[in-house]
């Protein structure tokens, strides 16, 4: 039984044997090397064995990336940081868990002593974190200005790889590693409101608007065709340089009120991940301030400016008996259209990259045409009244309905003879029960009553033009 448990050991004669095939084995190899090859060839092929040996394998290069650069934080590190969140190992060990007080998540990190191994391009790569006390502090001196709150200690990362692959290491992959980190930073990104409306942005609170495309009420071509130019306008950083353009893009929304265009933006923030800034034209003093203004906006972000009728008079283009008080206003602002022109596409619209500039109006038809030409308005939305897919749409995210209801059919017809109903109205309705049946009813009432007042007042408008 015992035995059985044991493993097979070689007997000494199958050992000797195995030694007697070996030494014949090597003697004829040498026979064949000294009387087959030149006296030349043999030389050279010991030289090659030789050298082979005594040359140190494959040498390892090891980049570091300290959490410090002087006394400003490494972008590299950071990258780094944010890119080694999205590879770490479900066998690890030990990670780190960060959480600042703006931030809604925990952030999961690589912990000391843990290694993560990766294959890029066939080549193989680790990366290990280590923690180090500043050199001033072991000397026991003042610990300088930029310290982690790690009781002084700096964090750094070391990649190793084989020291022949340098050039693709940091040509390739550092760059995609880079652009892997902004990408995933991009996603975690709180879109921000900030109100302009002095020469620093003042103060920004996180826009938790909860628009999105999906959630939209428009008709689904002109949405495709938003989220289309979108997409086309972030990919094109290369061409804009190209053809000698600022990086930028202006949108006009442009429709009765309660049609979304506030909640468009949101959906655009969001969807972008763009920071939003309020600009109110009635609180800028002048040109000069507007445009310190601008130069307070970052980069990736959307100006906004919202009723650009109400907010400032622009002058009209047929406004040829511009009436009195008008012309007073407009000599009491130092604030002028070609200020707003230029800002929007003069040459402080080049003071910044990835800019979309949203400009909102109930009344387009009251603009400027020099305001609304191509390259400052580049593309003009008209947000309509409510549709029969806009409704289906409120109606999956209000209700939960994603088919057919039994009052469907009659609340369509409505919404298409009242012609004039808002996406505003209706959501409004649709949150009034939790009860479908009751929500229903609710706004087949608004519509037939809605359907009635738009009637009189289309019938009002008939006879006075009659008359
Ligand atoms: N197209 C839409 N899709 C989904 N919800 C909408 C839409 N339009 C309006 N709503 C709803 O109505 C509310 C008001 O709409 P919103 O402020 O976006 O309209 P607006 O066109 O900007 O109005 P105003 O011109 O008065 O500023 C929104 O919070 C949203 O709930």
């Amino acid at each position: 039984m015992a035995s059985r448990l044991l493993p097979e050991m070689p007997t000494l004669s199958s050992l000797l044997s195995a030694y007697a095939w070996l030494s014949t084995s090597l003697m004829l190899f040498r026979t064949i090397f000294d009387q087959l090859l030149s006296v030349e060839l043999r030389l050279y092929v010991l030289e090659a064995v030789r050298s082979y040996w005594s040359k140190p394998k494959s040498p390892k290069l090891t980049l570091v990336f300290d959490e410090i650069d002087g006394l400003t934080s490494n972008h590299m590190f950071d990258a780094a940081e944010a890119f080694l969140c999205s590879r770490i190992n479900p066998n690890s060990k030990r990670l780190r868990i960060t959480k600042s007080v703006n931030e809604n998540n925990m952030n999961i990190k690589f912990a000391e002593s843990e290694e993560i191994v990766e294959s890029f391009d066939g080549i193989s790569v680790t990366w290990r974190y280590f923690r180090r006390q500043p050199k001033n502090m072991t000397d026991g001196d003042d610990a300088g200005l930029a310290m982690s709150s790690s009781g002084g200690s700096r964090g750094y990362f070391e990649l190793e790889f084989d020291k022949t692959h340098k050039d693709v290491i940091i040509n390739s992959y550092l760059p995609w590693v880079i652009k892997t980190s902004q990408d995933l930073q991009n996603e975690k990104k709180v879109v921000k409101l900030s109100d302009l409306r002095s020469s620093y942005a003042d103060g920004s609170v996180n826009l938790d608007h909860p628009s999105t495309f999906d959630t939209l009420a428009m008709d689904p071509t002109v949405k495709k065709a938003i989220i289309d130019d979108l997409d086309l306008f972030l990919r094109r950083r290369e061409f804009y340089k190209k053809v000698g353009k600022a990086w930028k893009r202006g949108y006009l929304l442009y429709g009765p009120p309660g049609t979304g265009k506030s909640s468009l933006i949101a959906a655009i923030a969001n969807y972008l991940k763009f920071d939003i800034y309020d600009l109110k034209l009635k609180n800028v003093p002048g040109d000069s301030e507007l445009m310190n203004m601008m130069l307070a906006t970052s980069n990736r972000s959307i100006i906004v400016i919202e009723d650009i009728d109400c907010s400032m008079q622009l002058p009209d283009s047929e406004s040829s008996g511009r009436d009195h008080d008008t012309v007073i206003f407009l000599a009491m602002i130092s604030f002028s259209l070609s200020g707003l022109l230029n800002f929007i596409d003069g040459l402080w619209s080049c003071c910044g990259n990835e800019r979309i500039i949203i400009v909102t109006t109930n009344h387009k038809e009251r603009l400027d045409p020099a305001l609304l030409r191509p390259g400052r308005m580049d593309v003009h939305i008209h947000m309509s009244y409510l549709t029969v897919d806009g409704f289906r749409t409120l109606a999956a995210n209000y209700l939960n309905i994603n088919d057919q209801h039994s009052r469907f059919r009659e609340i369509e017809e409505l919404i298409i003879k009242c012609k004039k109903v808002t996406p505003a109205e209706v959501a409004e309705e649709l949150m009034k029960s939790e009860d479908v049946d009751v929500v229903l009813e609710g706004l087949v009432k608004f519509l037939k009553h809605k359907k009635m007042d738009n009637d009189e007042t289309e019938d009002e408008f008939n006879d006075n033009n009659e008359d």
